[in-house]
């Protein structure tokens, strides 16, 4: 009896501190979102300051190393830039990056995809005497490189599995004796990790005076907290200790501050000058699509949108899960009608080569891949990337879609994401380093209504930029809804309470299953809006983003299973203390349900006369708008946009005003309303079909469909 008086106070206790860490976890969450907030915008700030103060030609508080000033190679630099690479100027940070090098100094270099690293330590160790020693993680990646300089007429080699003992000989005598001509020497991590003779050959090398520099390419690959961690690279280390005095170069497209504190530190370079690019992609246009639990709904999705977007055989890839749905759905798309071809690991590496090779020779348009088609892959014109499944991070998300748009001219990246795919992947991440973290961050990228660009700049700690309507949520005028969702958050708690006291659990799908009786039990007593399935799966996942919930996980002899279990922030949101609130976009859930409506695949036939004239007006100002490169057309207007248009008729700046926004109206309103007033002059111009018109306040998006389609 005393025992249990004792137990009883015990939990009393226990509770109220319990209740007292969920309010501190609430607390300190907030703050983290407040504070990720206020750095991005200092960190704007900073930028804004700083290009003010060079303005009025202040001197600097802080003398900063001036890389771009004058230097003793500079016109040997040039020469060799412009008649060995032909390479006509700089690029942004090249020349600073060059000249760090150049002076001795260790360098990390963060530049976008296609930004132009690879000259920043090529043209150095053309430059400098000696052999310069590349560190690259794959071999396709190395050969492409060799090929490259070996055109150039640069003596360029590499030393791995597929050399020929000729060559090899050749590569040990350069580095043993300076015998023949090398100048750039490419290998693996491997063979620095597990080669003793190679390295002793380098460390000769070293002695003579000969190594000009150290490259660490994909540098990325040295931290566990990257998107693509490799155990050999940890080795690396080992190069700074043996060549103190060589200069060291370690590039990568993408690091967060975590990723470059950590590979500094693991290659020994802690002095480093960071040469730090913007992760910006200008040219890339970003959406996510609602995916369609229905498999041949979203292959049918893909087809229209490659076939009716990029009709001229523009190579793209689709990204897959796994293995399997990469064969399937390379199969399905080949069936309606598209060049596609799969990629996947399991392939012996000759099939897999031709494939690449039919690929970045235009003989086929897709290659349907999974993350192995990754890393090497540096054709310069794909025109889109589709992501059928979700990534696992924001980091493999950017650098995957980034394999689009290297020539920098406009691409898409497509994402399909249903939150029902979350669990999918969650079972696989869950034992990696963060791996459930860093699936979560991109799964509120998905279900973000805000800009997908700005979600790159915070998850990168960079200021924010303007995205030129160059993502869905920019370009479209999709009106959101903020339903509150506090008393359907309640119900998913108190479900998950009882099967947790009865010792069970649920999925997401029975979890939805089972909120959606209880929803109907309580009938007519409840008064909170009701919600679509999907909506319900995403507002679980939102609460599982949110800590409300949690995932656990069990194994079973052939899978690994997901479940839905209550998180460390659950009971304030049973008690109905923390307002829950999900935004649904109104016009945009029909739109993107239906795939590809905003992008440039929309079918005239499906449009009315107005709707056509003013998609021809959007097409003409997307390529004449702005100068340095032609946008989008959905970027100057969209097409709910111009449904709104061919519904409303605006005919001045404030009509219009109401439905484009005041940047485009300021940009373009000039010649939207003299579309709309020619056409309302001569409506019958055209094929005469004619848009259903609604009265002004009526913004509903039924009425977009035009008469002729009905
Ligand atoms: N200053 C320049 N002017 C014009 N073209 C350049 C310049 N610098 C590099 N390039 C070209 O840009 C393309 C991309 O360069 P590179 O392969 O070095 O990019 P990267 O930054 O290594 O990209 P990734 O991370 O995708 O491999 C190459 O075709 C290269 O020749």
């Amino acid at each position: 009896m005393e025992d249990e008086e004792n137990f009883e106070e015990e939990l009393l206790l226990v509770e109220s501190e319990l209740d007292d860490i969920q309010g501190q976890i609430k607390r300190l969450l907030d703050r983290q979102e407040e504070l990720y907030e206020r750095q991005s915008q200092l960190k704007a700030l900073l930028e804004v300051s700083k290009v003010s103060r060079n303005k009025s030609n202040c001197k600097p508080s802080v003398t900063l190393e001036d890389w771009s000033g004058s230097f003793p190679w500079d016109s040997q630099a040039d020469d060799t830039r412009l008649n060995i690479f032909g390479i006509t100027s700089y690029r942004s940070n090249q020349r600073e990056i060059i000249n760090a090098v150049m002076s001795g100094r260790d360098v990390l270099v963060i530049m976008a995809a296609g930004g132009g690293k690879s000259l920043c330590y090529q043209l150095p160790a053309v430059l400098r005497d000696g052999i310069a020693l590349v560190v690259s993680p794959l071999l396709s990646l190395i050969q492409d490189q060799v090929m490259g300089l070996t055109a150039l007429g640069i003596p360029a080699y590499m030393l791995t599995s597929t050399t020929n003992k000729e060559v090899e000989k050749f590569i040990y005598r350069a580095l043993d004796k300076g015998e023949g001509e090398l100048k750039i020497l490419y290998v693996t991590p491997e063979k620095i990790s597990k080669s003793k003779r190679f390295m002793s050959k380098v460390e000769k090398c070293h002695h003579a005076g000969r190594l000009s520099l150290v490259a660490v390419d994909e540098a990325h690959c040295c931290s566990q907290w990257g998107h693509d961690f490799r155990p050999d690279y940890k080795n690396l280390s080992i190069l700074k200790i043996q060549f103190p005095t060589v200069p060291m170069i370690a590039l990568t497209a993408t690091a967060t501050s975590k990723v470059q504190t950590d590979l500094i530190e693991m290659l020994h370079i802690p002095r480093c000058v960071k040469f730090v690019s913007t992760v910006n992609r200008p040219n890339l246009f970003y959406k996510v699509y609602q995916k369609s639990p229905v498999g041949k709904v979203v292959i049918d999705e893909i087809t229209n949108f490659i076939t009716e977007s990029y009709p001229n055989n523009e190579s793209g890839i689709v990204y897959c899960f796994s293995r399997k749905e990469c064969e399937q759905v390379a199969k399905e798309l080949r069936d309606r009608g598209v060049l596609a071809e799969h990629y996947h690991a399991d392939m012996d590496i000759v099939a897999r080569e031709k494939i690449h090779m039919r690929w970045s020779k235009g003989q086929s348009q897709v290659i349907v891949g999974t993350v192995a088609f990754g890393m090497g892959i540096n054709k310069p014109d794909v025109r889109f990337v589709i992501h059928h499944s979700l990534s696992k991070s924001m980091e493999t998300y950017y650098q995957e879609s980034g394999r689009a748009g290297r020539d920098g001219l406009p691409s898409e990246c497509v994402l399909y994401y249903r939150p029902g795919d979350v669990p999918r992947q969650s079972s696989m991440v869950f034992y990696e380093n963060c791996g459930l973290q860093n699936l979560y961050d991109i799964v509120r990228y998905c279900q973000s209504k805000s800009c997908r660009r700005g979600a790159f700049f915070r998850h990168f700690g960079e200021a924010l930029q303007d995205c030129n309507g160059m993502c869905d949520n920019c370009a479209s005028s999709i009106e959101l809804k903020d339903i509150d969702a506090t008393c359907h958050t309640k119900i998913l708690v108190s479900l998950l309470h009882d099967l947790q006291l009865n010792d069970q659990r649920a999925t997401l799908l029975q979890l939805v299953d089972k909120f959606k009786v209880k929803w109907k039990g309580l009938g007519r007593s409840n008064q909170a809006v009701d919600l679509k399935r999907e909506e319900i799966e995403q507002l679980i996942v939102q609460l599982i983003v949110d800590r409300v919930l949690k995932e656990e996980f069990q194994h079973t002899a052939y899978s690994t299973n997901a479940y839905v279990t209550l998180g460390p922030l659950w009971k304030p949101a049973l008690e109905g203390n923390r307002p829950v609130k999900l935004e649904i976009a109104v016009l945009g859930s029909q739109a993107r349900a239906g795939g590809g409506d905003i992008s440039k695949g929309t079918k005239r036939s499906r449009m009315s006369d107005l709707e056509a004239k003013l998609d021809e007006l959007r097409r003409e100002l997307s390529s004449s708008s702005t100068g340095a490169i032609s946008i989008f057309p959905h970027a100057v207007l969209s097409t709910q946009q111009i449904s709104l248009l061919s519904c409303q008729k605006p005919t001045t700046e404030a009509e219009l005003e109401k439905v484009i926004g005041k940047v485009k109206t300021e940009k373009y309103g000039n010649r939207i309303i003299e579309l709309m007033r020619s056409h309302i002059a001569d409506p019958g111009a055209g094929n005469g079909s004619v848009a259903k018109r609604r009265p002004k306040k009526d913004k509903d998006v039924v009425c977009v469909e035009s008469s002729d389609d009905e």
